[in-house]
């Protein structure tokens, strides 16, 4: 559905100038959730405003349900964005119009008769589940209703493609999930592909199939989620699965246990779909003997499985702690020792 053929973007500025976007290929396919993680200037907005033209590409091919975009200018351009919609940070709602108004914006743009407007506007309400707000102005709405507006317009014209741009950002946790799951929704129902931008990692985690980090302008990794998860392999893509696996209070109690655990293992334990279920812990210490204290644990799931992880402190004597560290090695659990005994 998408594919970029080493797209750049330089920006000049007074003394210098920026590579916002270096030298980036990625496919999408359709009906996919594409996620694109990345800190602040790592160029996700530029980026994603090239697969629409907001910005031209200083070099490279963008291509979108089979539009040629940086060849498109006029009339022909915005027949491409009609299947190319995007929403945001901020909503970007008209603040003099009502909840329908808004949602009928872009069907009036395109010529639908008024009859025909009202009919999609009832269908698309419903379908953001905005029924009963429709006479509202958006200033009457929460933030998440505001989104759910913003979502309602850009599918008003059926889009082949949604452009998220940090659409969560500025939505507290639950309402984030709720809007999250609207996507999910939407994506599902009407096969629609989506590419989202974020810092988040819990929002790619919760709705993406793959995601792809970008660094200084770079694409520096990119996977399936669940194998980004487990293998994680730039530090950059390390610290961002670790925003969801392991909050930072982790590391501050694992300090303190670190330091006074003289006799047993301090071990890191990773779990991966099925093997997430598993009684792994019951068997360790009724095969090796080793007594085991269960410092912290999480099991996240992403779209395509759980991923675990487990800090345990395992304690016995030298024997049993190899027996133990032998019976992880043979279940397929990946371990870390994180003190020296
Ligand atoms: N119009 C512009 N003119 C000059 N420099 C720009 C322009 N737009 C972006 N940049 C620069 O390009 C780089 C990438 O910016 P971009 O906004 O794409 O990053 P980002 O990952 O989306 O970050 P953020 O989440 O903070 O917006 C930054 O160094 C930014 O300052």
């Amino acid at each position: 559905m998408i594919r970029l053929q080493q797209l750049s973007k330089v920006f000049q500025a007074r003394s210098d100038s920026i590579r916002a976007v270096d030298n980036v290929d990625l496919s999408i396919n359709t009906g996919e959730i594409f996620g694109v993680i990345g800190y602040s200037g790592a160029g996700k907005s530029t980026l994603i405003r090239m697969l629409n033209m907001l910005e031209r590409p200083s070099a490279g091919n963008v291509t979108v349900a089979d539009w040629n975009m940086a060849d498109l200018s006029g009339r022909r351009l915005r027949e491409a964005r009609q299947e190319i919609s995007m929403i945001f940070q901020h909503f970007n709602l008209l603040w003099s119009r009502t909840v329908k108004e808004n949602i009928a914006f872009p069907l009036e743009i395109a010529g639908v008769s008024k009859q025909k407007r009202a009919e999609r506007v009832e269908e698309l309400t419903e379908l953001v589940g905005l029924s009963g707000r429709g006479d509202a102005y958006p200033s009457q709405l929460s933030g998440g209703q505001k989104q759910r507006v913003g979502i309602a317009r850009a599918l008003a014209n059926n889009p082949k493609v949604l452009l998220c741009d940090e659409a969560t950002s500025a939505l507290d946790p639950k309402t984030t999930d709720s809007i999250l799951d609207l996507l999910t929704d939407i994506n599902k129902k009407l096969g629609l592909t989506i590419v989202l931008i974020t810092h988040e990692m819990h929002v790619i985690r919760k709705i993406c199939h793959r995601v792809a980090v970008m660094d200084g302008g770079k694409v520096v990794e990119q996977g399936l989620v669940i194998d980004v998860f487990r293998n994680p392999e730039q530090d950059m893509t390390k610290e961002f699965v670790k925003q969801v696996t392991e909050p930072e209070e982790t590391l501050d109690a694992l300090k303190d246990i670190l330091k006074s655990s003289e006799n047993g293992l301090v071990v890191k334990l990773m779990f991966l779909g099925e093997d997430a279920e598993q009684p792994v812990m019951t068997d360790l210490i009724r095969t090796c003997g080793v007594a085991v204290n269960i410092l912290q644990g999480k099991v996240s799931k992403t779209r395509d499985g759980s991923y675990g992880t487990l800090f345990v402190q395992l304690q016995g004597n030298k024997e049993e702690l190899d027996k133990a560290w032998q019976y992880l090695q043979e279940h397929r659990v990946e371990a870390e020792v994180l003190n020296d005994v």
